[in-house]
């Protein structure tokens, strides 16, 4: 079932296909909705998570010409899982190639986690081609945010899941938790890196809802699901998004967007990406609408996160 009374019903595309985005990469997209609607490209997180059917729903299907798409070597994307060629900026090239071929003006941009990053990262390299940005639980890469939920912060909450998560890592490496899971990650040896790639993918899924949920923490357990996520993400982030540390919160790079109708949804209690990066981004966007949900954790999927995302599209649909 849905996460929330407001979410409007599960609905099949109109069209699914693929775009070759470079010699290497093609990627899956899907339509849903009303074909005239109003666009808005949906930009899932991980990154290497990759889109979920259910993510339709957080759009009225009469108002949106909802797109769907997975990114480079996430979800229905080929190569899966792969690295090559596989940035942040390749990403936001990939979403203007995407919206050339749909010939589409301006879209709507919607995205939580590390889609709320790539969605920041579009509008600062494309601010004209931005209706309005809703996102949800705000991560920017900065090596403040990683170091929390890989090093030492989330650990502090939930110390169980994490003596799971350093169960692969020998103790000699575990003062680099993000250089020692690569490692693996990247191993010539299959069983190494699925053994990874399954206990980094279960420390993200079980510390993503303040009610530690079983059937979202099984995600974790598919081998594909799992390959792509945890490698995909690994490789963002030992690299900090190929961004410097802050660009996206950096006053210059705000300005170009400050303009544009955002609306920010925030769980109180995500400990994923805690809400300090959230309200950094109020201080330096005060025009933004910024959310805070009292009894959430960080998944778009928590009742009190899924009610407010619906609402902001319902708002921002007729802009
Ligand atoms: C640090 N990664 C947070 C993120 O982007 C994310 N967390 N869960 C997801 C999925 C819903 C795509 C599994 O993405």
């Amino acid at each position: 079932s849905l996460y929330h009374p407001a979410m409007y019903p599960e609905i099949q595309p109109y069209k699914s296909s693929t775009l070759k985005v470079s010699d290497m990469h093609t990627l899956y997209y899907e339509l849903s909705g009303n074909k005239d609607g109003a666009p808005v490209v949906f930009v899932h997180g991980g990154p290497g998570g990759g889109c979920d059917e259910k993510d339709r729903s957080f759009f009225n299907p009469n108002k949106y010409k909802i797109i769907l798409f997975d990114q480079r070597g996430a979800g229905k994307s080929t190569p899966q899982a792969c690295l090559e060629e596989n940035t942040t900026w390749d990403l936001v090239r990939d979403m203007e190639k995407l919206r050339e071929e749909l010939q589409i003006e301006k879209w709507h941009v919607f995205g939580g986690s590390w889609g709320s990053t790539l969605s920041l990262a579009y509008a600062q390299s494309h601010p004209d081609r931005v209706k309005s940005l809703i996102l949800r639980g705000i991560f920017t890469l900065r090596k403040s945010e990683l170091k929390f939920f890989y090093q030492d912060g989330a650990s502090h909450l939930f110390p169980e899941a994490w003596d799971e998560f350093i169960a692969p890592i020998p103790e000699a490496e575990r003062h680099d938790m993000i250089l020692a899971y690569h490692a693996q990650l990247n191993s010539i040896d299959d069983s190494t890196r699925i053994i990874a790639a399954k206990a980094w993918s279960k420390w993200e899924m079980s510390t993503s809802k303040l009610y530690v949920d079983p059937a979202y923490t099984k995600r974790a357990e598919s081998d594909v699901f799992a390959n792509a996520f945890a490698r995909i993400e690994n490789h963002y982030f030992i690299n900090t998004g190929f961004m410097r540390d802050g660009q996206i919160l950096e006053k210059q790079e705000i300005d170009k967007i400050r303009h544009i109708p955002c609306i920010v949804v925030q769980g109180r209690y995500d400990v994923v990406c805690p809400a300090t990066t959230a309200y950094s981004l109020k201080k330096v966007w005060p025009e933004l609408e910024l959310h805070i949900v009292p009894d959430a954790g960080h998944s778009s999927r928590e009742v009190g996160i899924a009610k407010l995302l619906v609402d902001g599209t319902n708002k921002f649909a007729d802009l």
